[in-house]
């Protein structure tokens, strides 16, 4: 039997009076990649932070591995890995204090961390600024640091919240490649971004949360077959009533162009 690696019934959470996720429920199963598409501001984030722990006050329940994570015992985190959205980084550390300060967070051994950062930096392309400060670096290293970051210690499970952002066309195909070759080892992944051909192409499961709810799930093949559009961004329009594009970017521009 496939092993259930995330549970989540029923999940709400609200900001003050607004009620972001409105009852989510989905399970997870083993060397799943989850493409967790959704609008902005639809909860993707939020859901991936109630996961982690980071936030709290929610209703529903949580399995991850198996235990409630309202249970208190933190133990199932040293099996995760995280790359947010938005990162805060030691800007005076370089790339190796970082990684190797992460690393041993994790419980490696120094020069385990040190080899393994310093390997796969060098595999990124980013092997050269190893002992430079994170503050002198471009986006997209600053992005392989994250995602090297969040692998160190070999988790079981990650979360992916838009990883990709600043990586060149070559970097992503190893950053796709990588996520295949962790799926086959049994890893389990939940991405969560807006560019939808990598979606398309990586996931073998997509769920879209619209308005706080699971709007769609399966595999990219199923949703084509229950929708008339073709391409994920096309069915991602459908599906979150979306046609307005025209209409709204002449109107914008009318608005810029008004002196
Ligand atoms: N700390 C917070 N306090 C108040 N409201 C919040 C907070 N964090 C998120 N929200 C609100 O919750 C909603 C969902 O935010 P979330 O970041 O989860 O969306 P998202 O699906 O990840 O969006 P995006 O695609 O833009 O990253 C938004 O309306 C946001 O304004």
């Amino acid at each position: 039997m496939e092993e259930v690696i995330l549970t989540i019934k029923d999940l709400k959470k609200n900001y003050g009076p607004k009620a972001v996720l409105n009852g989510v429920s989905l399970q997870v199963k083993r060397g799943e990649v989850i493409g967790y598409i959704g609008p902005n501001g639809a909860g993707k984030s939020t859901t991936v932070k109630i996961m982690l722990g980071i936030e709290d006050d929610y209703s529903g329940e949580i399995k991850i591995f198996g235990h409630d994570i309202s249970d208190g015992n933190i133990e199932y985190k040293s099996k995760i890995g995280y790359v947010p959205e938005i990162a805060e980084v030691y800007d005076n550390l370089t790339g190796h204090e970082y990684l190797t300060f992460v690393g041993e967070l994790y419980g490696l051994e120094f020069d385990l961390a040190d080899y393994k950062a310093k390997s796969l930096m060098d595999l990124f392309g980013v092997g050269e600024v190893y002992h430079s400060r994170i503050a002198s670096y471009s986006k997209g290293m600053r992005q392989k640091l994250l995602i090297i970051s969040s692998l160190l210690h070999n988790p079981e499970l990650l979360f992916f919240d838009e990883p990709i952002n600043g990586l060149d066309a070559n970097s992503v195909m190893i950053f796709k490649e990588i996520m295949t070759q962790l799926a086959a080892q049994g890893k389990t992944i939940f991405y969560s971004s807006h560019i939808m051909d990598v979606v398309e192409k990586i996931s073998s499961r997509i769920i879209l949360l619209h308005d706080g709810k699971i709007a769609a799930d399966g595999t990219f093949e199923e949703l084509k077959q229950q929708n008339t559009e073709g391409s994920l961004e096309q069915i991602f329009n459908q599906l979150t009533g979306f046609s307005q594009h025209k209409e709204l970017g002449a109107r914008f521009v009318s608005i810029v162009e008004e002196m």
